[in-house]
């Protein structure tokens, strides 16, 4: 089994910067695997033998036309396709070494470890604090201030605490959608994962609740590992360390963000990054 997130992400642990050195060093480790997976819906296959390694402590960006298989993969990262019915999928899917795919996986346990942001912020109706504190109390077993402390520490790592800190028993409601889902991210780190999936996290926030956004995710690399699906190229190329290039359920291309987007090796890449389709 992989190393608990709670304990690897823990908030206790120090949340300063690693230095560079150990930046690096991490930036080396390889997080999920991927390997010849091919994913259906019914008899449509939307995913053909697709092989990727994505390293951890890195934001990896899935770009890519609209319906060319990013979010399918993204969801198959958390089983969260196990919703759909018709949804099935073949080859290798691995966290260090737990088999993703396999039937024995204790998704509950998977959900945990690899959290999930979706592309409206999606807030319980509750308040602020029980947002957050939710998951954890369903997790973990903590008396009062220690979940006060996690309430905390996970907003602050989000980076909404100062907006929020004076009225944490109001409606999550309430709040903008910039700030709504900088709750969501806290609501995800909240229970200790590993991994934060994003999927076009900013695509219903305004252009200054975006770079928040964009702003907090290149942080939160140093303590997770990211994938995120964008449409918005400068994004990617703002926000993210490796870019993987989708085509028609195929990857293309995946490498360093700046090589996919400044010397990329296939034409299908080049002509998609430079806007010229999709
Ligand atoms: N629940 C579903 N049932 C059937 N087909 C689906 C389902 N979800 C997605 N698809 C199909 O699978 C293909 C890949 O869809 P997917 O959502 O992964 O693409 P995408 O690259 O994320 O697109 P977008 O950028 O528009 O979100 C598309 O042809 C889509 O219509």
């Amino acid at each position: 089994m992989p190393q608990s997130a709670s304990a690897t992400n823990a908030p206790t642990t120090d949340t300063s910067a690693p230095s560079p050195a150990d930046a690096s060093q991490s930036a080396e480790e390889l997080c999920i695997e991927i390997s010849h997976f091919n994913a259906w819906y019914g008899s449509f296959q939307a995913i053909h033998d697709l092989s990727l390694d994505i390293r951890r402590n890195q934001v990896t960006a899935f770009i890519g036309p609209s319906g060319c298989g990013k979010s399918t993969l993204l969801r198959w990262i958390n089983r969260m396709n196990d919703i759909v019915p018709t949804a099935h999928s073949n080859g290798t899917l691995r966290i260090h070494d737990l088999d993703v795919l396999s039937p024995s996986t204790d998704v509950v346990h998977l959900r945990r470890q690899v959290g999930m942001v979706f592309q409206k912020p999606n807030p319980f109706p509750k308040t602020i604090y029980e947002n957050v504190a939710f998951g954890p109390r369903l997790h973990l077993k903590l008396r009062r201030g220690e979940l006060d402390e996690l309430v905390e520490w996970s907003l602050r790592k989000a980076a909404v605490w100062d907006e929020v800190k004076d009225r944490l028993n109001a409606p999550a409601l309430g709040l903008s959608g910039g700030q709504q889902q900088r709750l969501c991210i806290a609501r995800a780190i909240a229970v200790g994962p590993e991994i934060l999936l994003m999927d076009e996290p900013c695509s219903a926030l305004d252009p200054a609740s975006t770079l928040a956004i964009e702003d907090l995710i290149y942080e939160l690399r140093e303590q997770y590992t990211i994938v995120m699906v964008t449409h918005n190229m400068q994004q990617a190329s703002r926000c993210s360390d490796r870019t993987a290039f989708f085509f028609e359920g195929r990857l293309v291309e995946s490498g360093p963000t700046d090589d996919v987007f400044t010397k990329p090796q296939q034409k299908r890449t080049d002509d998609y990054v430079r806007g010229r389709f999709g």
